[in-house]
């Protein structure tokens, strides 16, 4: 059996069984297994497809095998769907296809060798158009027809064309899904100062990003990030036009002290960190995993800036014990949410999550949201973000929070903010003071960025 294949399966298995992440696991997976470059791609290619295209192509083996896929073994089911996902999306031919997994299911499950044998060759002898109308077969609504045919869970797509209908483009609602199911292309921020941008210019396949002007991306992205010292990560344009939001809301004055809530794994903090460095002002960051708040120390390494990070819950923040006792004049709140905007980069999370997440995260949202405002100085500027587009999370937890401010929070015009510092105009939703971006129009994450400021008490 090709390793490529024993290595999608073993991170198949590792998700079912430990809620492994797949990003995380796999790239380890690879390197143990010593894989070519090719077999890596390969491994990747299945590993994320099956997973993300997961329901569908239950719904076909339910079809093919004439029973539900929960009564079949899933250590078995995870066979048939890397087998059909090699038949019925990629280029394998159906003969390797079938008897790789054949060869697989014998050393996963003996006795269900002949079992997988006869539904792929089933798989096999209807074509993936035929599959689709199959699939389709009996759906009672069109959010229930692309849930199963853009393989979603129903409850996200609900909540995606709330969303997008928000701003009246709940007709792009297939596009987004079908963004979802693609692979991102891996995006670069080179941390503002602190980089010699035109010696990057010259290198082969470097391009600036067309929105977010610290980004770039690059035909050799792994050796650019290795050359780079630190100073140049991986990182979502999304990502990066809202940590500049916030540092580039207005002028920044010396001495200004601005704090990274939930700053974990330090991406934003990072570029924060840059920012805070060409303007002078004091960073600190804050998170609740003292694993996470490793990464923050490790994501700031180069910037030659003193950042304290903190381990503690946001919630109890105490302004003072950051050594800001008058509070800070800036505040990134990069809230914990569902993730539901970056299903592109997280193969296995819309099988994962639950509608009940979104009840119990929007509260901790709104503690949050309050614990940032109360520990803002006079005149400063709080940054809510989420990479998610649930309007529960977004409009929702913002909403309750200016409810509850009252005069003491003023909104700013964010869209305003963030065209100001993007490279080219965005398409945003027009009428709307907050942000909101998109995989499918803008290829970020779906960012939701808000700016407020705590008024200063007449
Ligand atoms: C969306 S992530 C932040 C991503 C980060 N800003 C970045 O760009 O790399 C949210 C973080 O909040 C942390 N978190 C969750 N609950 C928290 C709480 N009550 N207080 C502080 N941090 C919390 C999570 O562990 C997670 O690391």
């Amino acid at each position: 059996m090709s390793p490529a294949r024993r290595v999608a399966y073993e991170v198949l298995e590792a998700v079912r069984l430990d809620e492994a992440y797949a990003n995380l696991l796999l790239p380890a997976r690879i390197r143990r297994a010593r894989l070519s470059q090719a077999d890596a791609a390969l491994a990747t290619e299945l590993t994320y497809g099956t997973l993300r295209r997961q329901g569908y192509y239950d719904r076909v083996i339910e079809l093919a095998a004439d029973r539900p896929a929960d009564a079949i073994d899933p250590a078995v089911l995870d066979v048939l769907r890397l087998g059909a996902h090699q038949l019925l999306s990629t280029r394998v031919p159906t003969h390797a296809a079938v008897n790789e997994q054949v060869d697989l299911a014998r050393s996963v499950s003996p006795k269900a060798a002949g079992f997988v044998n006869a539904v792929l060759r089933t798989v096999s002898r209807t074509d993936a158009d035929a599959w689709r109308e199959l699939v389709a077969e009996g759906v009672s609504n069109e959010d229930e027809r692309l849930a199963r045919l853009e393989s979603h869970p129903k409850w996200v797509v609900r909540a995606l064309r709330a969303a997008l209908d928000r701003e009246g483009r709940a007709d792009e609602l297939e596009a987004l899904l079908q963004a979802d199911n693609s692979s991102p292309r891996v995006n670069l921020a080179v941390l503002p100062g602190l980089v010699d941008e035109s010696a990057l210019l010259e290198v082969d396949g470097f391009a600036p990003d067309r929105y977010s002007p610290i980004g770039a991306t690059s035909h050799d992205p792994i050796s650019v990030v290795e050359s780079g010292g630190g100073r140049i990560r991986v990182q979502d344009e999304g990502s990066q036009l809202a940590a500049l939001a916030l540092s580039r809301a207005r002028p920044v004055e010396a001495g200004e002290r601005w704090l990274d809530l939930c700053s974990g794994p330090g991406g934003k903090t990072a570029v924060l960190a840059a920012e805070a460095l060409a303007g002078g002002a004091v960073l600190s960051a804050n998170e609740i995993v003292p694993v996470r708040a490793d990464l923050v120390r490790s994501a700031i390494a180069g910037v030659p800036l003193d950042v304290e990070v903190r381990g503690g819950d946001g919630r109890d923040l105490d302004a003072a014990a950051f050594g800001a006792p008058g509070g800070f004049d800036r505040i990134l709140l990069d809230a914990p949410c569902t993730g539901l905007g970056a299903l592109r980069r997280r193969p296995e999370a819309r099988w994962r999550k639950r509608p009940q997440d979104v009840g119990e995260l929007t509260l901790l949202q709104g503690q949050l949201l309050d614990a940032a405002f109360a520990a803002l100085a006079p005149g400063g500027v709080l940054a809510y973000v989420t990479c998610s587009p649930h309007t529960a999370e977004t409009h929702g937890s913002l909403g309750a929070a200016l409810a509850r401010w009252g005069d003491e929070a003023e909104s700013l015009d964010t869209a305003a903010v963030v065209q100001a510092v993007s490279r080219h105009p965005l398409d945003l939703a027009s009428g709307e003071a907050t942000v909101q971006l998109w995989p499918h129009r803008h290829g970020t994450d779906a960012m939701f960025i808000a700016l407020v400021r705590r008024v200063p008490a007449s």
